[in-house]
């Protein structure tokens, strides 16, 4: 299979402090990988620093072949789009409904066509089970069915890559396993995910290989 996520001797530094010292890490296209460590480890840093929103210090983050650390900000909007990031604060427009979230993500990645637009959208939402949150605002969405709507906004561009942070956080114990089974089927389908998470009981339900961040290390555990 071929290496979707090359990380080459990376160093992640934040105002001034090492957050993450050379960390080496490979993904094949269609792994499911997990990253453990305790709270302010490192695990958010680095998700961002594949996506692009944090600078890497040193070495290299190689994502589809591509230098990350070389992408030109006018050009990083082809690199997310290959990429579905789940956020740990959601980061869903308030102001729009759950459709009108998915709408947004489409348009401003280039879809123009009224009708494709739709029925992509409902294929999603019918796919991660949420057609009835359809017209919903975030405001009138638990917790849970707000991480399903960020789940779905993060498949809409069928990307290569998801990035899931801690995203059965908060979430009673069968909302986290529906949630995982989610992340299960996406990836069934060939896209890859790393998901960061504290909730070792659903490790352990699903094992999968898992790292490790502690003392600015980044280990397979
Ligand atoms: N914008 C920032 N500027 C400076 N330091 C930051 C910033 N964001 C996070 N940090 C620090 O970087 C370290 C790593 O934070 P990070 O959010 O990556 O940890 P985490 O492992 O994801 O934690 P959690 O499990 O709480 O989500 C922490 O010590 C944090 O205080």
């Amino acid at each position: 299979m071929d290496i979707l996520l090359d990380i080459k001797d990376a160093t992640l530094v934040l105002q001034n402090n090492v957050i993450l010292e050379n960390i080496d890490l490979r993904i094949k296209q269609g792994d499911f990988v997990y990253i453990i460590g305790k709270v302010g480890t490192g695990k958010t840093t680095l998700l961002k620093s594949i996506y692009g929103t944090i600078p890497i210090k040193k070495g290299q983050i190689f994502f589809d072949h591509k230098n990350v650390g070389l992408i030109k900000q006018k050009e990083m909007y082809l690199h997310r789009r290959k990429i579905g990031m789940i956020f740990q604060e959601f980061h869903l427009l308030e102001d729009r409904s759950v459709f009108q979230n998915l709408e947004f993500v489409l348009k401003a990645t280039g879809w123009t066509d009224k009708k494709t637009i739709e029925n992509h959208i409902n294929t999603t939402l019918e796919w991660c089970n949420i057609e009835s949150l359809r017209n919903k605002f975030p405001n009138e969405l638990s917790g849970g069915e707000k991480n399903i709507a960020s789940i779905s906004r993060a498949i809409i561009n069928d990307p290569k890559l998801i990035l899931a942070d801690e995203p059965t956080q908060n979430l009673d114990p069968e909302t986290a396993t529906s949630q995982l089974e989610l992340l299960n089927r996406i990836n069934q389908t060939g896209t890859t995910i790393i998901m960061s998470t504290h909730n070792h009981s659903l490790i352990n339900k699903y094992p999968k290989t898992t790292y490790k961040c502690k003392d600015k290390k980044f280990t397979l555990l």
